[in-house]
Formats: C-alpha cells, structure tokens, sequence
C-alpha cells in the first residue's frame, strides 16, 4: 500500500485545485482520476464545450447584427454540431495539458483508475487494466462531481431525445428542439440554439427563469428571450414524450402538446457517489448524491472532505475551484482564508450573458435593509453600440443611507466580465462614488458603471428631499 497525507478523487475543479492547494502546503498528495483525460465535466462535457458552440452561435449572432450588407448568415444543413463548437478541441486539450503539467509541477502523483473506500482512510483504485492499487490517506477530498439527472418518466435515447451532455453529439442542426428544464444549462442552451436559427421552446415548472436571480434581470432574460422567438412554457412539467420517426409530441401537465425535432432533458444533475463505497467510510448521500459538509468543506467524517458539484448548490466550476482549494487550505493548516467567500459571482452565458453578485432587490427586501437602485441601459453605451450588441443594462444596488453598494447585476455582452469590477469595489467595501470619481476609459462597457452610479446617487438624493420635506410638513 502507497501512503500519502492527502488523496484526491476527481480531477474536475475542484480536484484540480484541491491537489495543489494541498501540494503547496506542503504534502504528500495522489490524485485518482476515472477518465483518461483529466478536467471533469468543466474541461470535458459541460463549461467549456458548451461555451465553444456559445462563441460560433454569437458570431454568426454578431454577424447578422452587424449590418453585413448583401451577406446572408445562415447554418448549414449538414453542419454536425460538434464542428460547430470550432475551438473546442484547441481548448479543452490546452485545459488538458494545463491541467496535467500543474498538477506536475505540483507534485502531485497522477492515478488513472475508479477510485472507493475501502475503510475510512484507505482508497482502492480499479485500474482499466483490471489491476488495483491501495493508498493510504490521512486525509482525503471528495471531487467526483455530478452528472446529468434522468427523470425516469423520460427515456433518453440520443436519437430524438437527450441530455446536456449527448445533446453536444448532434449529427446536425434540428429544425426545432424542446428544451425540458429551464436552469442554467436548459437557459444557455436555448439561446445558443435559437441563434444558430433553431425553434427552440423551453418546458420549466418555475414561476420565472431561475428564480434566485435578480427578478428584474430574469425578467430582462425572458423577455430578450422572447424577442429570439423562444416560446416559453412555465408553471408546467412534460408529463410524456412520444418519439416518431421524425419528431416527439411532448405533453404538457394540462395536457396541451407541441411537437419538436429533438428534445434537450436539462432537468439538473445528480452526484457521482455510487462508485465511491461511501458506506465503507461510515458516509451517506442524500438522495440526489450529494453529501452535507460544513463551512471547511467537512463531511460527516471529519478527514474526509467534500467540495465542487458533489456539495450541491451553486455547482459552477468557479465556485468548486475555490471550494477545492478552501478545504485542502482547513486540512493542511494554511493560512490563507479557511471558508469561502461570501461573495460569489453567477455567469451565465446566454446571448446576452447575464452575470450577478451581491444582494440582490428581492434578498434586501426580506431583511427590511433599505436601498437604492440605479441603472444603465447599453443602449446609451458607444461600446455596445459599436460592436452591435446595445441590450441590456448594468444596476447597481446601494445602502439607501450610505450609498455602499451591495450587489451588481448586468445582463447584455460581456456582463459576466463586467460584474467583477462591481465584484471587486464590493469586496472592498467601496460606495458609489468610487464610480462617480473614477476616470473610465472610453468607449468601453465599464463605463455604464458611471451612470447607473448617477442615477442611484439621484436616487438616494430624492429620498433625503422627501424625507426633508416630511420632516417640514410633520414640524408645521
Ligand atoms: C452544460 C454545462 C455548462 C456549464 N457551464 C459552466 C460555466 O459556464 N461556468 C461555470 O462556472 N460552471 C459551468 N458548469 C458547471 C461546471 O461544469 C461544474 O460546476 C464543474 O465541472 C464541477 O467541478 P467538480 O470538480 O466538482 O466536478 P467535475 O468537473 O464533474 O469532475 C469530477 C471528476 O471526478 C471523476 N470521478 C468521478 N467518480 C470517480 C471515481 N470514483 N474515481 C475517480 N474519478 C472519479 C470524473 O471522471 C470527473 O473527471 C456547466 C455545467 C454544464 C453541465
Ligand atoms: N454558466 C454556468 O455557470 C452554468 C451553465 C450550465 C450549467 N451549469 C450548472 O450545471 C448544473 C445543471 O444545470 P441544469 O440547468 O440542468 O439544472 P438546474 O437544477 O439548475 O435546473 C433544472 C430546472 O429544470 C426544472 N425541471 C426539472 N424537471 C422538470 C420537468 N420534468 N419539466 C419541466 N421542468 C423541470 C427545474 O424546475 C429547474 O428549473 C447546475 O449546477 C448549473 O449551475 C452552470
């Protein structure tokens, strides 16, 4: 049996970093990967992929905006969508090399195998070639992340109806896709889809598209969504999918129909435990296999860490990077911070993006926390004007008394690049003047910051009047 302090399964982001975090500090550390490349579903079937048929879909999207005069964007018929996701393979083998030579550099030793408790503090890794290898460990993390959820009442057959990682195998473009789950995954999915000219209909039992985001920024999605002609079905479930030979009738709870080409399962996720033999570690997961942890990323047992999609919400690959590092930096006794951030940017790369972080209206509401809010729309930004993508705004959310600004939400092009200067004025604790006083270069994007600071300011400023004025009016 090899022997190491720390050993890591999954090589997705939050294994990645866990191993070098913990390699950093100091210690001994393995890492078992299943697959024979490393980077998870990040690198390998959900972020980057996705986000490679994102980049050809917003061009030909650009394209069209951008007034090419006498020349028709249009996809080809015989277009498979694997050749769509253009650089794809330059990216995810260059996160591939990335990720083999940090690990390298790190120190890190590499085991290709499936990986299961034998007790609390032994890993047995079934090698491909049949062979097994046992490591001790004084700790270990928990990475295996999660893979697409498959309600049982939906048979997924990759031939009229997949999931959100099949549905980037596509022989070629539908004519029109149904999308089951209107989350992160069936949102992107359906405005990438709609740009490459699909018709594209979501299925989401939600109120509104992903209802923890800022409601004004959700409904800013929908309705941007509507003008992409994508037709909205909310508030219900497909009840039953019928494939023929050329498309599925999908049935809906009221027992209405429509009927598209293919049609997308993005109903969440669930955890990769089963092959992990949690029960031999004295560990349980819920019934989405997922397992509990505390602010250190501690499960149950406490040398056995969790952190990334296996942990559940927010489930992003930024996120579980830094989950990863934050608990091999608790295990290892660094110094830098133990707990995670509070302040946790979401991008999500629909056309336009949509990015948020902080407080948004409907949280400061519920605790009674008095605010302001300001706005600015692209439409008035020369950047946005310039490239052809002048939708959406930038806003800004502010202390009604103090102006200190407690949350950003934008949505149009580039706002999840965006939102990390508001991130960053957040984390510092800055106010609105930070925005008001700074010089901005021009044109960009940022400086939409300026104005949606102006008008909070104006916002905060006719609250004071008012209030005077009350105060006037109670004195008389
Ligand atoms: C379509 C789609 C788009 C997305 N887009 C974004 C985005 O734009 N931005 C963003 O931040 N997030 C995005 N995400 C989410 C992101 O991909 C995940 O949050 C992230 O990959 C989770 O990282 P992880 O390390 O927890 O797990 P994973 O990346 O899932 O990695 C887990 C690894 O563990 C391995 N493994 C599992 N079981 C074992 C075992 N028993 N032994 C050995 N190895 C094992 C797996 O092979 C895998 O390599 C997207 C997801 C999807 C599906
Ligand atoms: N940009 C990003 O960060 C990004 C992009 C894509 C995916 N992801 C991550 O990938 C994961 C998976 O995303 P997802 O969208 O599949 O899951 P999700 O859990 O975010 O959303 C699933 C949605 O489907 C709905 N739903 C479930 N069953 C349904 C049914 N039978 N009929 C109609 N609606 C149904 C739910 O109400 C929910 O709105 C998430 O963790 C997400 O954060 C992140």
């Amino acid at each position: 049996m090899l022997s190491y302090d720390v050993v890591v399964i999954g090589s997705g982001p939050a294994g990645e970093n866990g191993a070098i975090q913990a390699s950093f500090l100091g210690k001994k550390v393995a890492l078992v990967e299943k697959e024979a490349v490393p980077g998870g579903a990040s690198a390998n079937t959900g972020t980057i992929p996705s986000k490679a048929l994102r980049e050809t879909a917003l061009a030909i999207q650009q394209a069209r905006n951008r007034d090419a005069h006498g020349i028709e964007f249009r996809v080809s018929e015989t277009v498979t969508v694997p050749e769509l996701m253009g650089r794809r393979g330059l990216v995810t083998a260059r996160e591939h090399s990335r990720i083999r030579s940090a690990l390298n550099r790190a120190g890190v030793e590499q085991f290709r195998g499936v990986a299961s408790f034998q007790d609390p503090h032994t890993i047995r890794v079934a090698v491909p070639d049949g062979g097994e290898q046992d490591l001790h460990a004084e700790v270990i993390l928990l990475a295996t992340g999660t893979r697409p959820f498959h309600p049982p009442q939906y048979a997924i057959d990759n031939a009229r109806v997949y999931d959100s990682d099949s549905i980037l195998m596509l022989d070629r473009i539908p004519r029109s896709l149904a999308i089951l789950g209107g989350g992160v995954a069936g949102c992107e999915y359906a405005s990438i889809f709609a740009a490459l000219g699909v018709h594209v209909s979501i299925i989401d039992s939600k109120d509104r598209l992903l209802p923890w985001l800022d409601a004004e920024l959700s409904t800013a999605m929908q309705d941007l969504f509507a003008l992409a002609g994508i037709d909205m079905y909310q508030r219900t479930r497909a009840m039953r999918l019928e494939p023929g030979d050329k498309d599925v009738l999908v049935t809906l709870k009221d027992g209405s129909r429509l009927v598209a080409e293919k049609v997308l399962v993005a109903a969440g996720r669930i955890g990769n435990v089963e092959s992990l033999n949690l029960g031999a570690a004295g560990l349980k997961a819920t019934d989405k296999g997922l397992l509990e942890v505390n602010a250190y990323y501690q499960t149950a047992v406490p040398h056995v860490y969790a952190a990334g999609d296996l942990v559940g919400f927010p489930g992003l690959a930024s996120t579980s990077m830094e989950q990863g590092r934050v608990a091999m930096n608790h295990a290892c006794g660094g110094s830098r911070t133990q707990t995670l951030s509070s302040l946790l940017p979401v991008g999500i790369y629909t056309i336009p993006e949509v990015s948020g972080v902080g407080d948004t209206e409907e949280q400061l509401r519920a605790r009674g926390h008095e605010y302001v809010v300001g706005k600015a729309t692209l439409v008035g930004n020369a950047r946005a004007n310039l490239i052809g993508e002048a939708v959406g705004f930038v806003k800004v959310v502010a202390d009604a008394h103090d102006g200190k600004l407690l949350g950003v939400h934008c949505i149009g092009p580039h706002a999840s690049e965006l939102v990390h200067l508001g991130q960053a004025v957040m984390s510092h604790g800055g106010n609105l003047n930070y925005f008001v006083e700074a010089v901005f270069n021009y044109p960009t994007l940022g400086e939409a910051y300026k104005y949606a600071a102006y008008d909070a300011l104006e916002k905060m400023r006719e609250r004071t009047n008012v209030r005077s004025i009350e105060s006037a009016a109670a004195k008389k």
